[in-house]
């Protein structure tokens, strides 16, 4: 399975994405594709800089992820892991489903993956200080709305290991992508998030998830993010790297 850029001359492949290796809504859509095992190549955006293929791809939000299947464009993650389970689905067991069989469950994770993006991620930006905010408000906020999180993993997993039972599901991906964040901005910040003694259950399953191989390479560790975050601090001031 490929993950970087094609340097070599030969024609596209058939699956490539768009997006950053930072981007934690670049990371849902390469961890789908990795749960279906599908080879694709990534794109990698410049920070601070757009190319003429997202621009020309994603006129509207000019923002990436974009999946680009067959050379047909298609923008916004969650959009995307929902068509990649679509198109790839399960067969003989090797390709796990990512959203449940049932409307009511799959409504439930959407729910949810909804909330991850509402209440998770304005968090994130102020106390990674890309945008102005109170931080021990913030923390407060976010860790009320990771409690909510662990409440829903214990319904949604049914005492199995992901939101998604016995495999990672769509609710997994939604959340999963932002851990390594959560715990860079905890270092940026100084302040505890997700942590075994906080969150016993959803520390754990964050723990797994990482660890899990469609993941272990794709969701960058803190570390990583606090460099980049050094590197780029400026510029993350100015474009939307995590959303508004
Ligand atoms: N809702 C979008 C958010 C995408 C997004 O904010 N992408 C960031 C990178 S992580 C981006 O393209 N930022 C550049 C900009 O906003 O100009 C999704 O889920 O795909």
């Amino acid at each position: 399975m490929s993950s970087t850029n094609n340097s070599s001359g030969e024609p596209p492949a058939a699956v490539r994405v768009l997006g950053g290796w930072a981007s934690p809504f670049t990371n849902r859509v390469v961890v789908a594709l990795k749960l279906k095992g599908v080879e694709h190549e990534l794109l990698q955006e410049t920070v601070g800089k757009k190319s003429e293929l997202l621009l020309r791809s994603n006129p509207v939000h000019k923002k990436f992820p974009v999946l680009l299947h067959h050379g047909n464009p298609l923008p916004e993650s969650l959009v995307i892991v929902e068509y990649v389970d679509e198109v790839w689905p399960a067969s003989n067991g090797a390709a796990p489903a990512i959203l449940p069989r049932d409307p009511h469950g799959r409504a439930v994770e959407r729910f949810w993956a909804r909330y991850v993006d509402d209440k998770i991620l304005p968090g994130l930006r102020v106390l990674r200080g890309s945008v102005a905010g109170d931080k021990d408000q913030t923390a407060g906020e976010m860790s009320t709305a990771l409690q909510r999180l662990e409440e829903a993993f214990v319904k949604c997993s049914q005492g199995k290991e992901y939101f998604g039972g016995d495999s990672i599901g769509y609710l997994d991906i939604a959340l999963g992508s932002f851990l390594g964040w959560i715990k860079a901005v905890e270092k940026i910040a100084s302040v505890e998030l997700l942590n075994e003694t906080k969150l016993p259950i959803l520390a754990v399953w964050a723990d797994r998830f990482c660890a899990h191989p469609a993941v272990v390479d794709v969701v960058p560790d803190a570390d990583k993010l606090v460099e980049f975050t050094v590197q780029y601090g400026a510029v993350l001031n100015t474009v939307n790297v995590l959303p508004k």
